[in-house]
């Protein structure tokens, strides 16, 4: 994949975008570097799925720009930006974005499928991600035989399998405990940074933002604090 060198991985500027009456975001600048983890913490409401929506390229802002290693989502129409979220971003949600009737090795495989990768390969390659993550020997499960930490840790194989450049992730520990959910963000953390991706997770737990480098904060539909701090590491 081709990475520009210099410049920002991901570049908002000047973001708004209004649902009826209510104004989600209300000017939102943001610059992520490659291979930086950035969280996004803020309160109920104040929009940052809403924020997260608009860099993926989910959601088009009423006014502003998003580009991706320079290049401007705003200049692709839908099927485009369709392809770059496909082949650019990887996207780890709170629960069910797994496939309830497909094992794990095929909801890994399935990402790498999409982008024309051959069966065959993409489920050899899904294989050497599961084992990785610690998941051997689980590849025949569905999602509803796995526990829900194991069922992140597919849901982050199958974020990373494509080689994305920034990986989005909304609530990634929302429905677990709290033991699972450190987990759960250690391999997340650990897995992005090796891969050189950025990564960008929509929290409102403090114990899963110090995982990441920096911490943005959101209110009314604006950053009003930007903080870089050494993250935790995994011991
Ligand atoms: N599709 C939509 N239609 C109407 N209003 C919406 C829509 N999506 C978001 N909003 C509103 O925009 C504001 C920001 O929502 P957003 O989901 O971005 O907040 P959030 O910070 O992610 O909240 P939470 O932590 O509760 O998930 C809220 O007032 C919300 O009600």
């Amino acid at each position: 994949m081709s990475h520009t060198t210099s410049g920002p991985r991901l570049s908002a500027r000047g973001l708004v975008k209004q649902f009826g009456a209510t104004t989600a975001l209300a000017g939102v600048d943001l610059d992520v570097a490659a291979g930086e983890s950035v969280a996004v913490m803020g309160p109920s409401g104040s929009g940052k799925s809403t924020l997260l929506h608009c860099l993926a390229g989910i959601l088009v802002p009423d006014a502003g720009t998003v580009a991706l290693s320079g290049r401007g989502l705003h200049d692709l129409d839908e099927r485009e930006r369709s392809l770059v979220r496909r082949r650019q971003y990887g996207f780890v949600f709170q629960f069910g974005q797994l496939l309830a009737e497909l094992p794990a090795i095929e909801n890994v495989a399935l990402a790498p499928m999409l982008l024309g990768t051959p069966r065959r390969e993409a489920t050899e390659l899904a294989g050497r991600w599961l084992a990785s993550l610690g998941l051997a020997g689980m590849e025949g499960r569905r999602p509803g035989e796995l526990s829900g930490g194991q069922a992140q840790r597919v849901a982050v194989a199958r974020a990373l399998i494509t080689g994305p450049e920034v990986v989005f992730a909304d609530e990634p520990t929302g429905a677990l405990d709290q033991a699972t959910g450190q987990d759960v963000m250690r391999v997340l953390t650990e897995t992005t940074r090796l891969a050189g991706a950025s990564l960008v997770v929509v929290t409102h737990d403090a114990g899963v933002a110090a995982w990441c480098g920096r911490r943005v904060e959101v209110r009314d539909g604006r950053v009003v604090a930007d903080e870089r701090r050494a993250p935790e590491v995994a011991r």
